[in-house]
C-alpha cells in the first residue's frame, strides 16, 4: 500500500511497516472486543439484507399493480416494507454502538501505550522532537486511527450491500444488471482521478495547518519577549499569510471534495437515463416487468451510494493508516540508553569515573573525545567553562538521559549501563537552571520525589532551606499555588522550592546548574545557604554561575570544547594565571564586592 507520511516530515524514528506487520500491530488492539465486533459484523449484515430488501418489495408492489393484483398483496407488502424499515433502523443502531464502543476502546488503549511510550523515551528523543509533533501522535492520530476503524466497517457494509443488490439484479435481468455494471469502471477510475486529488489537496491542508499550530505554539512561547520588544505587529504579520495559507489550501481541498459528488451524482444520472429508455422500452415489449424496471433504477442508486462514499472516504482511509503507522512508530521507537543489567543500586556513595568517554549527540561530531574524570565519593565540583564547552553534556551522562559511544561510566566503580536505571536516577538529585515546578502548591512541588513524605517532613524540609523565611514571603505559605509552569513564584522562590525538593529526595549525587539569573542579595544569600545544606554528605556537579559556588567547591574543572584544559583549587588556579583566570575574567570577577569595572583584572599569563 506504501503508506505515505501525510502532511507531516517524517522522524527519525519513523518507519514503514509492512501491510502484514501493521495488521498484526492492529489486530491486539481489537482482539478484546472481539464479541462486539462479531455483533457489529452480524449487524451490518442484516442491515444490508433489510435494506436491500425495500426496494425488491416495492418492485413487487409495482408489478403488483401492472398484473391487478395489488389488493391482495399490498397489505402484505407494506408490512414487509415497514418491517424492514424498522429492522434496518434497529440493526442500525446496534451497529452503530457497539461500533462507537469498539472504536472508543481502541483509540483509548492505543493512546494510553502512546503516551507510556512517550515517558519512557529518552531525554535525547524530546531535545530532536518538537513536542507538538508528540502532541499530534497521541491526540490526532489516534483519532485518525479510529475514523479507520469506523470507515473499514462502513465499507464493509457497503461492500455487502453492493454485492446483494447486484445478486438482485442478476436474479431479475441478466442483460440490465450487465448494464448497470457497465458504469462501475466509470465511477472507479472517477474515484481513483479522486482519490489523487483529494490525497494531494488534503496533505497540503494538513501541512498549511500545522504550519499555524507551529507558528502558534511559538508565539505563545516567546510572547512576554515579543511583548517587551513592543513586536505584537511583527508576529501578527508573520502569522497573517500564514492564515491566509492555510485559508486558501482549505478551501482548495473544499472545492476538490464538493466538486467530485456533482461528477459522480452526474454519470449517475446518466445511467439511470439510460436505463429509464432502455428498461421503459423492454417494459413497453413485454421483455421486462414494470417492477424489475424499478428495482433496476434503484439500483443504481443503491449501487451508486457505496462507490461514490468509498471513493470519497478513500484518502481519509489512507490518512487514518498511515496515521496508525505514526502512532506505532512512536511507540516503537528503540530507545538509545540501554541497560545491560539491573544492579541494584542500594544507597550509592556517589564515585563517578568518565573512562575515556567518547560522546555526541550526533555520533559524527563528537563533543567529549576519549574524556577521563574522577570524580570521588563526596565530593563537591564545579565545572566551568565558556558557553558550548560541555559542561551540561557531562551533567546529562551522569543522569543517563544520554547514551554514550565509546568508554566506560563508572558509579561507585560499576559500569553506569549495568545499574538499575530506576534506583539509579531516584538517587540523582538534578536541578536545572530554571526549576521546572508543576502545577499545585508549594508543598505539592517540594514533595514531588516522595509524594509519601508527610506534611511535618515538607514543612521541614522548607524551613531548612535558607532559614525557612521565604515561605512566610509567600501569601498562602507552603499552600500558596505556584501557577503554570511556577510563573506565579519569583525566580529565587522557585529556586529555593527546587532545593527543598531535593532535600526530601535525598539523593547521593546532585547535578546542578546553577541559575545565571540574579537575584536579591536576600534570597541570593538564602540559596546559598540552602545549597550549603542540600550538597553536604554528597557528591555535587556544579555548572557554576556564582563567585561563591567556584569559591568554596572542592576541585574546579576548567573545560574547553570538551576537554578538561585546568583543573585545582579557586586559589591555586588563579594563581596559575591559566585558563581558568580567563574564564573568571568574564564571567565570575564582577561578582565579587572588589570588583570596579576596568580595573583589576587577573593576570593570564598562560597560552
Ligand atoms: N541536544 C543537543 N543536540 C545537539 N547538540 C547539542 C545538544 N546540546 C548541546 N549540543 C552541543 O554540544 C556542545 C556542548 O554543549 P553543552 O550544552 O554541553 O555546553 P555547555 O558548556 O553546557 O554550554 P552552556 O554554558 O552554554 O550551557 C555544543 O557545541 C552544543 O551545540
Amino acid at each position: 500500500m506504501g503508506f505515505i507520511m501525510d502532511g507531516l516530515d517524517a522522524e527519525d524514528y519513523d518507519r514503514t511497516y509492512r501491510d502484514r506487520d501493521l495488521l498484526r500491530r492492529i489486530l491486539p488492539y481489537f482482539r478484546p472486543r472481539m464479541g462486539a465486533m462479531f455483533l457489529v459484523a452480524g449487524m451490518i449484515v442484516l442491515l444490508s439484507m433489510t435494506q436491500a430488501a425495500i426496494p425488491l418489495l416495492v418492485s413487487y408492489a409495482v408489478d403488483a399493480l401492472q398484473t391487478g393484483t395489488i389488493a391482495e398483496v399490498g397489505w402484505q407488502l407494506t408490512a414487509g416494507i415497514l418491517l424492514s424499515g424498522v429492522l434496518a433502523w434497529v440493526f442500525n443502531f446496534i451497529r452503530q454502538w457497539q461500533s462507537a464502543r469498539v472504536t472508543g476502546d481502541v483509540v483509548l488503549r492505543l493512546r494510553e501505550d502512546a503516551f507510556d511510550a512517550v515517558l519512557e523515551r529518552d531525554l535525547s528523543f524530546y531535545d530532536e522532537t518538537p513536542s507538538g509533533k508528540i502532541v499530534s501522535r497521541v491526540t490526532s492520530d489516534t483519532d485518525d486511527f479510529a475514523t479507520v476503524s469506523t470507515l473499514t466497517m462502513d465499507l464493509i457494509s457497503q461492500v455487502l450491500m453492493v454485492g446483494f443488490v447486484t445478486v438482485l439484479l442478476f436474479l431479475r435481468s441478466v442483460e440490465l444488471a450487465l448494464l448497470t455494471l457497465l458504469v462501475v469502471p466509470v465511477v472507479i477510475g472517477l474515484a481513483l482521478l479522486f482519490r489523487r486529488l483529494a490525497r494531494s489537496s488534503t496533505r497540503k491542508a494538513q501541512r498549511s495547518l500545522s504550519r499555524v499550530n507551529a507558528n502558534l505554539q511559538e508565539t505563545m512561547g516567546g510572547i512576554a519577549v515579543a511583548k517587551n520588544f513592543r513586536q505584537e505587529r511583527q508576529v501578527y504579520d508573520e502569522f497573517r499569510p500564514i492564515n491566509q495559507q492555510s485559508y486558501q489550501v482549505t478551501l482548495r481541498q473544499g472545492f476538490v471534495f464538493s466538486g467530485i459528488f456533482p461528477v459522480l451524482f452526474l454519470v449517475a444520472g446518466l445511467a439511470t437515463v439510460a436505463l429509464v429508455q432502455l428498461g421503459g422500452g423492454a417494459v413497453l415489449s413485454g421483455g421486462l416487468s414494470a417492477g424489475d424496471w424499478y428495482l433496476f433504477l434503484q439500483g443504481v442508486s443503491l449501487f451508486w451510494f457505496p462507490l461514490t462514499s468509498i471513493a470519497a472516504f478513500w484518502s481519509q482511509f489512507q490518512q487514518g493508516l498511515s496515521a496508525s503507522e505514526r502512532v506505532f512508530a512512536l511507540i516503537d521507537a528503540p530507545p538509545r540508553v540501554v541497560q545491560t543489567d539491573t544492579r541494584p543500586t542500594g544507597r550509592l556513595a556517589g564515585g563517578i569515573e568518565f573512562q575515556g568517554v567518547t560522546f555526541g549527540y550526533d555520533p559524527a561530531h563528537p563533543v567529549l573525545r576519549d574524556f577521563d574524570l574522577r570524580i570521588e565519593a563526596g565530593e563537591t565540583v564545579a565545572l566551568v567553562g565558556h558557553t558550548g564547552a560541555g559542561k551540561s553534556t557531562l551533567s546529562k551522562l551522569i543522569t543517563r538521559f544520554y547514551e554514550f559511544q565509546e568508554g566506560r561510566l563508572l558509579i561507585d566503580d560499576h559500569d553506569i549501563r549495568s545499574l538499575e536505571l530506576g534506583g539509579y536516577r531516584r538517587q540523582i538529585g538534578a536541578v536545572p537552571q530554571v526549576p521546572f515546578l508543576f502545577s499545585g502548591t508549594v508543598a505539592d512541588n517540594i514533595r514531588y520525589p516522595r509524594p509519601d513524605a508527610g506534611d511535618d517532613e515538607v514543612a521541614a524540609a522548607a524551613a531548612a532551606v535558607g532559614g525557612g523565611d521565604w515561605i512566610d514571603a509567600l501569601p498562602h505559605g507552603l499552600e500558596t499555588d505556584v501557577g503554570e509552569h511556577g510563573r506565579a513564584l519569583s525566580m529565587g522562590q522557585r529556586q529555593l522550592v527546587a532545593l527543598a525538593r531535593l532535600l526530601i529526595q535525598d539523593p547521593a549525587i546532585v547535578v546542578l546548574d546553577e541559575a545565571t539569573a540574579s537575584v536579591d542579595p536576600l534570597t541570593e544569600a538564602q540559596i546559598q545557604e540552602g545549597l550549603d545544606l542540600v550538597l553536604a554528605g554528597r557528591t555535587s556537579i556544579v555548572i557554576a554561575h556564582r563567585l561563591s559556588t567556584i569559591e568554596h567547591v572542592d576541585r574546579i574543572i576548567v573545560l574547553d570544547h570538551g576537554r578538561i584544559v585546568e583543573e585545582g583549587s579557586h586559589t591555586a588556579l588563579l594563581a596559575r594565571g591559566g585558563r581558568y583566570c580567563e574564564v573568571y575574567n568574564t564571567y565570575f570577577r564582577h561578582q565579587s564586592p572588589n570588583y570596579r569595572a576596568g580595573t583589576g583584572f587577573v593576570a593570564v599569563g598562560g597560552d
